[in-house]
């Protein structure tokens, strides 16, 4: 897991760092320009085309005159450097690299407060004004310089955090910030940019390391992670010679009404095809036939109006109730007799979250270690409205402390959030994905997981990473537009073989 960090406590890292390895700060700073500079030649290898740079005075601006410097090595002709002198302050970094830049043929502009902003003719814009040592919203000099580089509408690459977006915390609405074509960011992506809030402007980001020490960042313990492929290779399991079915667990997946068969259908055929060592259905008596022509594998207990199903609690090494359930009086007495019945953590979803959003109470008696998994709607019928994402990711923690639950709060990046108050952000998936049967998806994967015996935040990290991954393979490679839930679903043991592999 990579541990995600806040800024105060990146400033930490990059102090620790100094002391502890040791280096110096301008050498650290060296160090970042290069990474930053390692990628950068990658993307834009054209060494004729027109560069500028605009740099503040801190340690952000320091990079950015460092990394002109290093392009200019790197035979990169057309560079120009326009320093914003808005603040009295240099940091001393800053120093030593303009002193650095100016013994190269790089041509450097100063731009004092309230002068107007020369024209700029360059492809490519680097952006080097603030970074994580952003304190405020923009305003004044840095507003209007960056509204003009905005409005230039060239490709621009941001220095480790678009100038005026923060870092993490709440995002103010229609906040003043560069909008980025690429962050090139240092050691981890900031938590904001795994957050919708980022959209406008961060397209996309590529975090490079610079060398912060390990150690130091493991032992800030932070509630933030970032899911990584050697995760998810170190809990999944092989299967065994010798094992059978029974090895595997037993599913249970109550779910479906007459005209919403497909959503029982998809989390089922999910919780087979993700390993589970028999599946069961509980579907109303009108989706039998379908159910047993799409999906021979499954079993099926039936449900009939005004009847309870007779279902023999013990069997099941798992229960995932919602898809496609509806929200009847019905639905709600099942849910009851469910959460009554059942010991063991239950999956819970869709219709069955919106039943206990309307029965509060429900939410408090669930198995420990159950798992919910809504969408921000669902997730803010549950806990309340939230004007933000951070907040969300602040009650998710909260709420899953709380009741003892996992909590699966489902997005790009989706984020699990666990008993022991971490949020584990999630690095596969892609917008193909966003079709309608894709949670029902989801839900089948995690029960699956669970009959397997993984623990239930495991479960959760695991399921999500391999339904984005799943949906990786097949949408990027093809350039694919959408992805079907039942395209996903036979992707499953692909994916989840090249993870073992
Ligand atoms: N530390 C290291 O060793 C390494 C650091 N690295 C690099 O340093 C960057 C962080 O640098 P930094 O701390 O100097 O802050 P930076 O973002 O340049 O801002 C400068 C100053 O601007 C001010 N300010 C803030 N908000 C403002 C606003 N709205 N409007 C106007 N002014 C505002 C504020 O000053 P204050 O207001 O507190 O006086 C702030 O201190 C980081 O992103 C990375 O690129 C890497 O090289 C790796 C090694
Ligand atoms: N842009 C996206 N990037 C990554 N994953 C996505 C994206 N859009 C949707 N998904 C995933 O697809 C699933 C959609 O779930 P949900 O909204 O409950 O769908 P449904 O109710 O139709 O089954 C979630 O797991 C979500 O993370
Ligand atoms: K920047």
């Amino acid at each position: 897991m990579l541990p995600l960090l806040i800024s105060e406590q990146i400033r930490e890292g990059d102090a620790y760092t100094i002391a502890n390895e040791p280096i110096s700060s301008v050498n650290l700073m060296e160090r970042a320009s290069r990474a930053f500079v390692g990628w950068f030649v990658n993307r834009f290898p054209d060494k004729n085309e027109p560069i500028t740079f605009y740099c503040g005075t801190g340690n952000n601006g320091g990079d950015g005159l460092a990394i002109a410097r290093i392009l200019c090595d790197h035979h990169y002709n057309k560079l120009n450097v326009v320093i914003a002198r808005f603040s009295e302050k240099s940091s001393d970094d800053f120093k030593a690299n303009y002193e650095r830049l100016k013994q190269t043929c790089v041509t450097i502009k100063e731009l004092e407060k309230g002068t107007q902003i020369p024209e700029d003719n360059s492809r490519v814009i680097i952006d080097a004004l603030l970074g994580s040592g952003l304190n405020k919203p923009l305003a004044g000099d840095y507003a209007r310089l960056v509204n003009f580089i905005n409005d230039l509408d060239k490709t621009v690459v941001a220095v480790d955090v678009p100038t005026g977006f923060f870092s993490d915390g709440e995002v103010p609405q229609n906040a003043i910030a560069i909008k980025a074509g690429l962050v090139i960011t240092f050691q981890q992506p900031k938590i904001n940019f795994l957050l919708p809030e980022s959209a406008p402007y961060v397209d996309c980001w590529e975090a490079v390391n610079i060398g912060i020490s390990e150690k130091f960042v493991h032992s800030l313990n932070s509630p933030y992670q970032f899911v990584e492929e050697k995760d998810i290779r170190q809990i999944l399991k092989p299967r065994h010679h010798f094992s059978n079915k029974g090895t595997y667990g037993h599913v249970l997946l109550i779910a479906g009404q007459e005209k919403t068969m497909g959503a029982a259908l998809l989390s089922s055929s999910a919780a087979a095809h993700a390993g589970a060592g028999l599946t069961t259905a509980c579907i109303p008596e009108s989706g039998l036939t379908a159910l047993n022509s799409y999906l021979p594998e499954v079993m099926a207990i039936t449900r009939r109006e005004n009847t309870m199903p007779q279902i023999e609690w013990d069997k099941f090494s798992t229960i995932a109730v919602g898809p496609g359930l509806g929200k009847d009086g019905e639905a709600l007495a099942l849910l009851k007799t469910i959460i009554k019945n059942y010991k063991k953590p239950l999956v819970i979803d869709a219709d069955a979250l919106n039943l206990l959003a309307e029965n509060k109470e429900l939410l408090t008696m669930l198995p420990a270690g159950s798992i919910l998994t809504p969408h921000m709607k669902e997730f803010d019928r549950l806990f309340g409205t939230h004007s933000n994402w951070w907040q969300r990711l602040q009650t998710s923690i909260v709420k899953a402390k709380e009741l003892n639950l996992c909590i699966i709060l489902k997005n790009d990046y989706t984020i699990t959030a666990t008993p022991a108050g971490k949020a584990y952000f999630n690095s596969t998936g892609n917008p193909a994905m966003a079709s309608g049967g894709m949670g029902d998806v989801l839900t089948g994967i995690v029960a699956a997981l669970l009959a397997q015996k993984y623990k239930p935040a495991d479960a959760c990290i695991m399921a999500v990473y391999i339904h984005g991954k799943a949906g990786d393979e097949l949408a990027l490679p093809n350039r694919m537009n959408v992805v079907l839930p039942g395209k996903l679903i036979t992707q499953l043991p692909v994916t989840m073989a090249k993870l073992k592999a």
